[in-house]
């Protein structure tokens, strides 16, 4: 795709949300392919009211204008799952009744048949995550941090267009977290994936290396 007028990458067009009669967010932004956008903002700004916006699950309470693209694609129009926007969120939310490499395997796209080259794709997202032999344990059994790899691991197998990070680094120690917002900016780089990050936290921001949106500012951001 691309890149002549920027449309390849995310694309927030004049994108408005509103609560009643309050203005949450305000925001046109362009991230392009493998960089990031970090949005700050305190508790109840709105940060996780435009991630759901994004992935197409905004709650009906809210009243939201603007469009968003992707590779020039708009999906304002488009249910979740066709947006194909990866999410990452505080909790890694594996399925408790499935092994990891079932976990992994679920977020492959359909048009992978074969029950083989599925398990070959999530032993090798499993292994490049440094989680070799992990594909039959039950996610019970699993570190914080080792559980947040396998998330990751189950978000890039879905072949996602952009990935939308909710805080997924705060509830890691400190060791972990730097390990962890390393792997996914580096994984997303190299996958040329364009990423919106929400965090209280400006470290997170410093390690993402692009641009700031501080929410309750209008205008405009690009990254
Ligand atoms: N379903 C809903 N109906 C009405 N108001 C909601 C709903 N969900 C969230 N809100 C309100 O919308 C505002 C934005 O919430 P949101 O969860 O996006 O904030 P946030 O910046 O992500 O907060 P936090 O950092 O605490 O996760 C808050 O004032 C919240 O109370």
């Amino acid at each position: 795709m691309p890149d002549r007028e920027g449309a390849s990458g995310l694309r927030l067009s004049h994108v408005a949300i509103r609560h009643e009669d309050r203005v949450l967010i305000d925001l046109s932004a362009h991230v392009a392919p493998g960089h990031v956008l970090t949005v700050m903002g305190p508790s109840g700004s709105g940060k996780s009211t435009l991630l759901a916006y994004i992935g197409g699950f905004l709650d009906p309470a809210f009243h939201a204008s603007g469009d968003v693209l992707a590779d020039g694609i708009s999906l304002s129009g488009l249910p979740p799952e066709q947006r194909r926007a990866g999410i990452l969120f505080q909790d890694p939310l594996l399925f408790p009744h499935m092994s990891v490499g079932e976990n992994v395997a679920f977020a492959i796209p359909a048009e992978v048949r074969l029950s083989a080259e599925r398990q070959k794709i999530a032993a090798a997202i499993l292994s490049e995550i440094e989680l070799d032999g992990f594909a039959g344990r039950d996610p019970a059994t699993l570190s914080g941090g080792q559980k947040a790899r396998v998330a990751l691991a189950r978000v890039l197998v879905s072949r996602p267009r952009l990935l939308l990070l909710d805080e997924p680094f705060s509830k890691l120690d400190a060791d972990l977290r730097a390990q962890m917002r390393s792997l996914v900016f580096v994984r997303a780089r190299s996958a040329g994936l364009p990423v919106l990050l929400v965090t209280h936290d400006a470290a997170d921001a410093e390690a993402a290396g692009g641009a700031v949106h501080r929410l309750g500012q209008r205008g405009d951001a690009d990254a």
